[in-house]
């Protein structure tokens, strides 16, 4: 099984050109206006354009209105959307493209409130990420045994928070997950990746064999 890897928070086309390249399968890019890794409509249609045929441009959103991610799906090439806020299982449908839906996991309670996104809307993936103060992206990750609690789920799981190259290894073998998401764990400064990091993350999933 190969373990799908999404970079998130790019700000920058050279970052973007280089997490292809380093063999990532998916670039996030933050809509989130107060996120640090936040980039306008016009910088995200530009990072988008980097993406090769087989990859996925996800656009990170919390708590956004309906038009506004449906503009920018129309606008900026966004080939998912990832809704890390929150969001109800009713408010996940009608972009036209396949949702991933990110939880924030203290407990098992958080993965059971999991569940019930299972089958709802477009969800096509979720998202298990750690409660780092605000909605993301702070490097705080969560209980990975609690992840096998989906294991019956019939969902793909991407896992998230407080992931490095140091770790990631580690998480995958103890969740077996679909992918596994970054954003802090790369980085030079908060939307400035470490190219370094990058490539050691990816080369990190991708030499992990697992049946
Ligand atoms: O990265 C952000 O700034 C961010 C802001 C708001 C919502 C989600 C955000 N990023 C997501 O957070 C997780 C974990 O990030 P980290 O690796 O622990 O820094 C990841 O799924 C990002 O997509």
């Amino acid at each position: 099984m190969s373990t799908r890897v999404k970079i998130c928070g790019i700000t920058r086309v050279e970052d973007a050109r280089m997490a292809w390249a380093a063999g990532a399968d998916a670039l996030g890019l933050n809509f989130y206006l107060r996120s640090p890794r936040y980039v306008t409509p016009e910088v995200a249609a530009a990072l988008a354009r980097t993406r090769p045929a087989l990859g996925a441009v996800v656009g990170v959103f919390v708590n956004e209105s309906p038009d506004v991610i449906r503009a920018r799906v129309r606008d900026c090439g966004l080939t998912s959307v990832q809704l890390h806020g929150d969001e109800p299982p009713e408010a996940c449908a009608g972009y036209g493209v396949p949702i991933i839906k990110a939880l924030r996991v203290r407990g098992p309670e958080d993965v059971e409130k999991a569940r019930t996104y299972v089958g709802a809307g477009d969800v096509a993936t979720l998202l298990l990420d750690g409660a780092a103060p605000g909605y993301g992206g702070g490097g705080v990750g969560f209980d990975w045994s609690l992840v096998a609690r989906l294991a019956d789920a019939g969902v793909p799981v991407l896992v998230a928070g407080g992931l490095n190259p140091g770790n990631v290894r580690e998480a995958v073998r103890a969740t077996r997950p679909y992918g596994v998401d970054v954003a802090s764990g790369v980085e030079v400064s908060p939307g400035v990746k470490d190219a370094e990091a990058v490539r050691a993350f990816v080369r990190a999933v991708k030499t992990l064999a697992w049946e």
